[in-house]
Parts: C-alpha cells; structure tokens; sequence
C-alpha cells in the first residue's frame, strides 16, 4: 500500500486531534476566546507568518524541478502580497497597530515552531520542508471544518472571532489545502517503511508545536 498524507495524520492521531481540538480553537468557535489570548495569538501569528515566508524561499531553493520552484514561488508571495497585508489590517481590527507588530520580541513558543520548521527542511529535501509545512497547511483548513460541524460554533455578529473561521473555510483557502495533500499524496506513495517514519517524526514534532502555539496565545507566554 502506498503511504499518503492521511497516514502520517494517523501515525500521531491524539497529537493532531489535540492540535485541531484545542481548547484555544473550541473557545474561538463558542465565541468564549479572551480577546487578550486572540491578540496574543495575532501578534505572534504576525511573526510566525514572517518566518513562513522563509520557509517558502527555503522551498524554492530546495525544489527539483521547475514546478516545485514555481509553486514555492506563489507561495512566497501570496505571504509577501497578501497574507501579511490582510494580517496586518485584521490586527487594527483587533486594536493592534503596524508600529505595534513591527517592534514585537518574538515569543518562545513561536521561535521554536518556525525555526524547527526551517531546520527540517534544511537538513532534509522539499519532501522534509513539506511534511513540516502540512500541519500549517492543512491543519487550518480542517480547524474550520470541525468548528464549522459543531452544534456550539457560533457564526455571524454573535461571535467575535466570525471573520477568522470565514478565512480558513474559504473556497480558495480549502482549495489551497487540498493542492497540498495531493502534492504530499504523490510524493508519499514512493516512499520506503524507513523513509516514512523519519517523515512521520516531522510531522508530529510540527504538530505539537502547533499545540504550544495555541497553549502560547491561552497563557499569553512570551
Ligand atoms: C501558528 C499558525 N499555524 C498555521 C497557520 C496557517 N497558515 C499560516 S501560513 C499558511 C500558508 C500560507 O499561505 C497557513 C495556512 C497560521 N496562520 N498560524
């Protein structure tokens, strides 16, 4: 049997359901978040996703072919062009200014993640890079959906947090995702036991730092 990109989810299955159920997540769909946990977690988001972009580059310098560097390169500047500049106008919302952002200690927890990411895939290959991307890629989008199949989700001007459950449910963001999987699915299925357990521990180291990103912005910990 091939292995795909769903096998690496069941290889740590309490890690991810840990990551995608997380209190900070559950308490952003009732609508029960703090608004000082958000903007924590808005804050740090804003740096975390300024490291993303180098991962990204780190992507095009690492791809094969010219594919690969193409579709490292959109994602480079859909972060540079788009991204950022959306983040930065939703932090206003939020009560958070540009000047704010821009002279931000990074926390721990954010450090970690990012660099973690940007060590996997330079001691590895864009496989490597891309399995410790994917629980970034792919966890969002399936945070929307779980949020989205609960009874207790509040949606619309009842619920503060409507607009960021609206981003990650989005057509072209699902879309975005499941290229992602594909892309994995493909390059998964040619890969030997070995291999996929070194990948599966990148998948869950990145997994659980996403569950201290979360634990980050409850605590509010720099
Ligand atoms: C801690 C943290 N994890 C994942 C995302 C989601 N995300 C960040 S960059 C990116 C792909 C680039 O388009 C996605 C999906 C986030 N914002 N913060």
């Amino acid at each position: 049997m091939p292995y795909q990109f769903e096998d690496l989810k069941k290889s740590c299955h309490s890690e991810w359901r840990a990551y995608i159920e997380h209190s900070f997540v559950a308490q952003l769909g009732d609508g029960s978040l703090a608004p000082e946990a958000f903007q924590h977690y808005l804050k740090q988001d804003y740096l975390f996703l300024i490291q993303f972009a180098r991962a990204f580059a780190l992507a095009a310098y690492k791809s094969p072919t010219l594919s690969d560097l193409r579709q490292a390169k959109e994602g480079l500047q859909a972060i540079l062009d788009v991204e950022l500049d959306l983040h930065i106008n939703y932090c206003k919302e939020w009560g958070i200014s540009e000047q704010e952002l821009a002279n931000l200690p990074e926390a721990r927890a954010t450090i970690a993640y990012t660099r973690y990411v940007l060590d996997a895939g330079n001691r590895g290959d864009l496989l490597d890079l891309h399995v410790a991307l994917s629980p970034c890629m792919v966890g969002y989008g399936e945070i929307a959906n779980w949020l989205n199949s609960r009874a207790v989700t509040k949606r619309g001007d009842s619920n503060p947090y409507d607009a960021w459950i609206a981003m990650y449910e989005s057509d072209e963001f699902q879309q975005a995702m499941h290229a992602e999987i594909r892309w994995l699915d493909d390059r998964l299925a040619d890969v030997s036991p070995a291999r996929f357990s070194e990948l599966t521990r990148i998948f869950s180291d990145a997994t659980r730092l996403e569950i201290d990103f979360w634990e980050m912005g409850l605590k509010q910990s720099d």
